[in-house]
Order: C-alpha cells, then structure tokens, then sequence
C-alpha cells in the first residue's frame, strides 16, 4: 500500500480532521488567544539592530523616498490602470521569485511565506475566511511586477505619511533624509490631519498592505476583519507599537483588535516547516473559490 503517499489521500485526511473538530465545536474563533503564539520564542524575530545590511539598506531607502508628494501619484496611478487580469492561486505563483529584501527573518520565496502562514492559521482551528486571509496577505507584492521603482515602494513596514514620522518606527534617524521630515506642514504632530480623524483619513507610505486592500475590497466576499488584517498587518509602529493614539478613532479598535489576531501567525510561521506547494493546492483552491471570482483585476 503506497496510499499515504498519495497527496488525495492526506488531504482526505485533513478535510476529515477539519469535519470532526468542527463536530466536536473545537472550531476557534477567530479572535480566540492563538495557541500558536503562545510557543514561539518572540526575541528571535524581527531584530533590526543585528539585521544585516539587505535589510538596513532597504528602509534607509524607503525612509527617504514615501513622501507625501510619492503617495499622492503613485495612488492615482493605481486607481486608472488594470495592471493584469489573473487568479489567486496564479497570483501566488507569481510570486514565487520574489525574495524580499525587508525581512530579517525569512529568505524563503513569498509563496512559501503564504502557505506557512495560512496552514499556522488553520492548524489553530481559526475559520476559514481568516485562512484565506493568512493565503492571500501579502500578495499585494505583485507590485513589484507591475512598474514599482524598487522594493522600497512594495515591501516593509508601514507608517503615517502627513505628519511628523513617528520614532516607534524601526530605524528613526533614517527619515532626516526624507525631505518632508523638514516640510513646515508634514513635520508637524498633527500634519494635514485633524485629532482623531482615523485610519480611514490617513495615508499610510505606499505598498503591498493598501494596494491589496484596494483590489479585495471591490473583488472578493472576506469580511471587514480579514480587510483589516490585510490592510494593516504591516503597520507595526500601529499595531504592536502604539504610535498614532492622536489619529485613531472607535472604529479603528475593531482593526486592531483584528490586526493583533493576525500578527503572530504572519511573524512566527516564519520559523515553520516549508509547506507542500501540491499537498496544499486542492484544499486552498476549495477556500479560494468561496471567497474570490476566477479572474481578479490587479
Ligand atoms: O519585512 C516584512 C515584510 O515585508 C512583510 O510582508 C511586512 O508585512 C512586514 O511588515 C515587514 O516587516
Ligand atoms: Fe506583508
Ligand atoms: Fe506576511
């Protein structure tokens, strides 16, 4: 008997898993404290300080070049050009080559990133839409294949542009090339917003998180908080931070408390078993159906 080897097989299996658990109401909720978490050790992530010089150089140059005056373009651009018209699971593949030069933590193609985040997601019971949430997040990346100017404009964390650059953003000093941190208006704490105007009347700097927010929005059946954890999920001077208490409002505690449920499966599956591309297909295309049409304009 050859059966386990066969990828129907296991997949049988796991679907069977999935059936019996959601019997027995194991079934967690989506903002249910992750059990996942709770195992990783958190000082191996994100530590800029011993990044090497990849990743330094990388936000020195996005911090000089999301200015005001780039977002404001580059979002006109998005809003009149269908850059390609293909699937999710297309999509996913596309990114393969993709190696982003942010990340201190992972040097595996953004497609493997995807599934170890999805599969961290699934194995803690979580429902499905928030599967497909981890499946997708960062396919907003495809970016980098639709005319960006470098990674600087698709990857890394994310902050406020308008107003005084906050210092819970990772390498502060870098933004003294940034020539709105000397703008009059954009240098101030305030800048051209108003005291608790919210994320919504914001401009977070330009790239993955916002861009796929934008094309999910129009084209897919994910509820509100899978759109927060999307659009959010790099904005950690926000999310794990606190930074921007003076621009959020009541509707921006729902995101966050979305965005929080997300993190640690987006961070910590980094240190994750690489998952089977083909093992995983049949089960994801099953989840992708349910939310995405078959062709997506990007
Ligand atoms: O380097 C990473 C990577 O680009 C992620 O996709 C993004 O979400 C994170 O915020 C960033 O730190
Ligand atoms: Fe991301
Ligand atoms: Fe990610």
């Amino acid at each position: 008997m050859h059966l386990v080897n066969d990828g129907r097989v296991l997949d049988a299996i796991s679907d069977a898993v999935d059936e019996v658990n959601k019997l027995k109401g194991k079934g967690a909720k989506w903002d249910d404290k992750s059990k996942f978490d709770a195992e990783k050790d958190k000082n191996n992530f994100r530590q800029y300080e011993e990044a090497c010089d990849r990743v330094k150089n990388f936000y020195r140059e996005q911090h000089e070049k999301q200015t005001v005056e780039f977002n404001v373009r580059v979002r006109a651009e998005f809003k009149k050009t269908v850059h390609a018209r293909m699937g999710i699971w297309e999509a996913m593949e596309k990114l393969n080559t993709l190696v982003d030069e942010s990340d201190p933590d992972t040097e595996l193609s953004q497609i493997e990133h995807l599934l170890q985040t999805a599969e961290a997601i699934r194995r803690d019971g979580k429902p499905e839409w928030m599967q497909v949430a981890g499946l997708v997040h960062d396919l907003g990346k495809l970016l980098n294949f639709f005319g960006s100017e470098g990674q600087w404009d698709v990857v890394g964390d994310t902050f406020v542009v308008g107003c005084k650059f906050s210092d819970k953003i990772i390498y502060p000093e870098t933004f003294a090339a940034n020539p709105d941190s000397k703008d009059p208006v954009y240098s101030t704490e305030y800048g051209v917003y108003t005291p608790h105007c919210g994320l919504e009347n914001v401009m977070l700097s330009w790239g993955h998180d916002e861009y796929l927010y934008h094309v999910l929005k129009r084209q897919s059946s994910l509820p509100a908080e899978a759109l927060y954890m999307i659009r959010y999920h790099s904005f950690y001077p926000w999310h794990r931070e606190g930074a921007y208490a003076h621009l959020t409002n009541a509707e921006d505690e729902r995101a966050l408390e979305a965005v929080q449920a997300f993190n640690p499966y987006d961070l910590y599956s980094k240190s994750d078993e690489p998952v089977s591309l083909e093992k995983a297909r049949p089960y994801y295309q099953g989840l992708i159906a349910k939310y995405f049409p078959d062709v997506i304009e990007w």
